[in-house]
């Protein structure tokens, strides 16, 4: 299925996310670092099961391990011990799947291309031909609402539509799992709720099993099924949210629900207690 087929392919948004089949599972979980002779632990025993077409947020503190989490289950660092599974096979470091796309905080558009060759850099990469790249790019540049824009350098773009970009060359590779840190953290209020409207548009249509690392709750509200509230470091579980807000929705209006302020005020308590001691 091409991207623009399976993008008009609309997901039946009835079936409850969390009885799909677990993509994802981790078992005690833990990292190590070492600084300046010192252990450090990051992460201590994390078990995770994300479901087939979940949206799942990891919240938690500043420094409590959630990017460190999200980088061994892509394989881009191992773990001190533990084990990983995508689809109950084990998950090795640097065994980085074709079908995990990764979203990162930072701008990673490379500036010496076009937005069109930003977008198509894994396809061509992935060595796709030149005529199914095009219109692929195409699409996913139509989608981004980025046209006019094709041949511009990311230079002349706004912080927003460089994320854009990326998440477009991220998605054009039609990865059924999806990994984002703190993808839009950089980004003010009214771009940050745009990138949630077309991020909600598009998961919305293709329902990708995605793993969203964010520090900001009303972030994982509008976007998750599920909140994985992580402990201040050494990260560890510490409770768990299903967001069971009815979809499709739309990122502005849900906070003006009283499920949302209920649900908010829960979870920020929660996450208050975390913050406060890495504050003491
Ligand atoms: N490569 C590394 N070497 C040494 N220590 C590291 C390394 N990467 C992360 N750490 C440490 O591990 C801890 C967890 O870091 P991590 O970046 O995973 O946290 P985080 O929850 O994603 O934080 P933030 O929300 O601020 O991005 C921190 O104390 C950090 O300093």
């Amino acid at each position: 299925m091409t991207f623009a087929q399976r993008d008009l392919a609309v997901a039946p948004a009835s079936v409850p996310a969390n009885t799909g089949p677990v993509r994802i599972r981790a078992r005690g979980l833990s990292k190590e670092f070492e600084i300046a002779g010192k252990r450090l632990t990051a992460v201590d025993r994390v078990d995770l099961d994300i479901r087939k077409g979940e949206f799942v947020s990891l919240l938690g503190p500043s420094g409590c391990g959630k990017s460190t989490v999200l980088n061994m289950i892509a394989g881009l660092i191992p773990a001190s011990s533990g084990t990983i599974e995508l689809d109950g096979k084990p998950l090795g470091a640097g065994h980085f799947s074709s079908k995990l796309g990764y979203v990162f905080q930072r701008d990673t558009t490379i500036p010496w291309r076009t937005v069109k060759k930003n977008v198509g850099f894994g396809l061509e990469l992935a060595g796709v031909d030149r005529a199914s790249r095009d219109r692929r790019v195409n699409e996913a540049i139509q989608q981004a609402r980025l046209n006019g824009f094709e041949n511009a350098f990311p230079g002349m773009l706004s912080g927003g539509m460089r994320q854009r970009v990326s998440l477009m060359r991220a998605l054009v590779m039609e990865p059924d799992i999806l990994l984002m840190d703190e993808p839009f953290g950089a980004l003010d209020a009214h771009t940050k709720t745009d990138m949630h409207r077309l991020l909600l548009e598009i998961w919305e249509r293709q329902h990708q099993t995605v793993i969203f690392v964010t520090h900001d709750l009303a972030e994982a509200l509008t976007l998750s099924d599920r909140i994985i509230l992580l402990s201040a470091r050494p990260g560890r579980l510490k409770e768990e949210f299903v967001v069971d807000f009815k979809r499709p929705r739309d990122a502005v209006s849900l906070r003006e629900t009283p499920e949302y302020a209920e649900l908010f005020s829960r979870v920020w308590r929660s996450l208050g207690e975390e913050m406060s001691k890495v504050g003491a």
